[in-house]
């Protein structure tokens, strides 16, 4: 008997270690998605601090946070709205922000990495943060397309480190994918799945190969859209609009392409190109390369392949 509870009450204590594990959070990034998941992981009470490289990136982050939060409100305090603005206020308490990552990892559980889709970038901050950040730290990237072992090896942790895929818009995408490299152990998976439910996400588990599940089937079908549109065969809005009655799709290609951010599908679409030059799916986009050149990323800056100003 003393055994048997012995061991309830050390499987429970390792439980509510890992679930009290991630408790603050920090996220790097204060863009389209590091202010998502700043935003859900606050709603669901972790303590967030949002890091970014200036202090009018992160004024712009946490204007665009309350504004999200005011459209959630609105639908799930529908019959209460002062308590629905006593709910933003409390989520907005939860997050502090910062422009010096190093400094403040010193308390924090998890950090998840949302920047840049470059891995030299990655490899860097996480190589610093690894000397500064304490034993139990889980470092987590948000990656949409590179292989998490290759961001990994910038750390002494590969065991306390993996993937945690998010989606765009964070508060509205259920879905995350969780990642584990060869390294991640189970203990770090597993609270990688936990905080995932606990954010009120689905969490799928992928293995550590480029694009995981949803790009490897997305990112090929957005840029088909492209060249298809690149060989005269249909309009932008005609393939935006056939392939949401057609197949519905929430939002065309195009129209996701400009939601999603076209350096970031120029990102995901050239590393793989790199990786695999033979195959044709993953060829460069003339059209798509012209945008970004120009600076037109898609709803982010005002222009893509649409217009929003
Ligand atoms: C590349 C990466 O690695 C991986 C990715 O992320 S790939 C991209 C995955 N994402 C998708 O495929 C998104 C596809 N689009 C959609 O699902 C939907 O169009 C959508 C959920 C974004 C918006 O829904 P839709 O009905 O089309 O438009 P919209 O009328 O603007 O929104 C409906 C409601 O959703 C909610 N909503 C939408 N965006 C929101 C946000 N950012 N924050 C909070 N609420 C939001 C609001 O309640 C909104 O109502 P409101 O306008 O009255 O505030
Ligand atoms: N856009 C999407 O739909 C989407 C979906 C899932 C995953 N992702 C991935 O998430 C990551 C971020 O994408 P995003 O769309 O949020 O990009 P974004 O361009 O909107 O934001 C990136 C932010 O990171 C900041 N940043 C860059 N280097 C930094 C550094 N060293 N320290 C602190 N902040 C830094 C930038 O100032 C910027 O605000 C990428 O890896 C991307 O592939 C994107």
């Amino acid at each position: 008997m003393a055994f048997f509870t012995h061991h309830i009450t050390r499987a429970l204590s390792s439980s509510t270690v890992r679930n009290a594990a991630i408790k603050h959070v920090t996220v790097i990034g204060g863009g389209l998605m590091g202010s998502g998941i700043a935003q859900v992981a606050a709603a669901t009470g972790h303590s967030v601090v949002l890091v970014d490289t200036s202090e009018d990136i992160l004024k712009k982050s946490t204007k665009g946070i309350e504004g999200s939060l005011k459209r959630v409100v609105k639908k799930k305090f529908a019959d209460k709205p002062e308590a629905g603005e006593e709910f933003v206020q409390k989520v907005l308490k939860n997050i502090s922000t910062s422009t010096d990552a190093a400094s403040v990892v010193q308390g924090t559980d998890l950090v998840v990495e949302a920047i840049a889709e470059n891995l030299k970038v990655k490899q860097s901050l996480f190589s610093t943060l690894d000397k500064v950040a304490p034993e139990h730290t889980i470092f987590a990237s948000n990656t949409s397309s590179l292989p998490i072992a290759d961001i990994a090896v910038s750390t002494a942790r590969l065991d306390r480190f993996g993937g945690i895929h998010f989606f765009n818009p964070v508060p509205m995408m259920k879905l995350v994918e969780v990642i584990q490299a060869p390294g991640t152990s189970q203990e770090t998976f597993n609270a990688l799945l936990d905080f995932s439910k606990a954010l009120g996400k689905h969490p799928v588990s992928c293995k550590d190969t480029p694009g995981f599940i949803v790009n490897r089937l997305l990112v090929p079908y957005l840029i088909e859209a492209v060249r298809l549109h690149e060989r005269g065969h249909g309009s932008k809005e005609d393939i935006d609009v056939a392939m949401k009655l057609g197949a519905g799709y929430p939002m065309g290609p195009f129209e996701l392409l400009d939601y999603v951010g076209l350096d970031t599908s120029k990102f995901i679409v050239d590393g793989w190109y790199q990786m695999e030059p033979e195959n044709p799916l993953f060829s460069p986009s003339p059209l798509l390369n012209k945008l970004v050149s120009e600076g037109k990323l898609g709803k982010k800056t005002g222009e893509g392949f649409y217009k929003y100003k």
